[in-house]
């Protein structure tokens, strides 16, 4: 029979783990503090906004937003998030991806202190994670997500095979070094690779995250293949779906993640809980 990874259900037990820390560190007098980036006023940004900030509230995460014009010039966003850097009661700082055009993204995450990165998208942290360096640090929030999301379905990934569809620097690239430091054997690929199938279909975990709504059909996975689905695609009707064609697969593969209530409330809940992590190790990273 096959699971439907509930990633809703996941990421309320995570909640209820974090809510319990936040209490812990109430007790010694810390508030965690979370600040968090928007510019411009893009819907899906400003939706997943509200979410991390109403999130945030009920679990006793002190969340600032700060919502900037599209028209802000680099370096007054730079100055924005370089007073974040110093400001003892935050904890974690990000800039809500994608940023208007004629921002540089790069330098903006470059600026952040990494020891506040709490995206994990700043290349010192990238770095820990490509070289599986010990130590505390921040990760990107959606592969750590579906790092736990693997981990609930107990089933022995050490030498297993998988295959990541996307190299977004968010999600394909971090999702293949996580899988790669767990002992897997990892094939990266893309939306552009030729004969993909030949790839999917060696997959004993299959992520796909390349924005094509139901790229991967029944004939694109191994059998008892555990597939994580993190496409945000609309189907014709504009109704919320995912990379992959769930009924289609759904019969053939041992464990699949619904679209929408799999990754995505596993992403804010792993941005919750390293919020968290980064309080608890600011005095250790020097942020306090
Ligand atoms: N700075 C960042 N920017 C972006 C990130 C990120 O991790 N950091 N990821 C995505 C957007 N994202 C969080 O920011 C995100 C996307 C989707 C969801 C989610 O819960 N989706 C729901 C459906 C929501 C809907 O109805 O539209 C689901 O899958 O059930 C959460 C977070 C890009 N930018």
């Amino acid at each position: 029979m096959t699971t439907i990874i509930d990633g809703k259900q996941l990421a309320k037990a995570l909640n209820a783990q974090t809510k319990t820390r936040v209490a812990a560190l109430a007790a010694q007098g810390k508030v965690p503090g979370l600040a968090v980036i928007i510019v411009g006023t893009d819907p899906a940004s400003e939706l997943y906004v509200r979410s991390k900030h109403r999130k945030a509230g009920q679990l006793g995460i002190n969340s600032i937003v700060r919502q900037l014009p599209a028209t802000i010039s680099q370096a007054d966003l730079l100055a924005v998030v370089r007073a974040y850097n110093v400001d003892p009661t935050i904890h974690g700082i990000l800039v809500q991806s994608p940023l208007p055009n004629g921002l540089d993204e790069t330098a903006v995450i470059n600026a952040i202190d990494p020891g506040k990165d709490v995206d994990g998208f700043h290349p010192v942290n990238v770095g820990r994670l490509f070289k599986n360096l010990p130590g505390h640090y921040p990760v990107s929030c959606t592969p750590r997500g579906i790092m736990t999301m693997l981990e609930s379905l107990q089933t022995p990934l050490r030498g297993k095979h998988a295959v990541v569809v996307g190299r977004s620097n968010i999600v394909g690239r971090p999702m293949a070094a996580m899988l790669l430091n767990a002992d897997m054997s990892v094939t990266i690929t893309h939306k552009y690779g030729s004969n993909l199938r030949a790839l999917t279909t060696t997959a004993d975990v299959l992520v796909v995250a390349t924005g094509v709504t139901h790229l991967i059909k029944e004939a694109d996975v191994k059998p008892g293949a555990i597939v994580i689905d993190v496409g945000m695609d609309r189907d014709a009707d504009g109704k919320l779906t995912g990379d992959v064609d769930f009924d289609a697969v759904f019969d053939k593969v041992h464990a699949i993640s619904p679209v929408p209530g799999g990754v995505g409330p596993m992403t804010i809940a792993t941005l919750m809980r390293q919020t968290v992590d980064l309080c608890e190790w600011s005095d250790e990273l020097g942020n306090e």
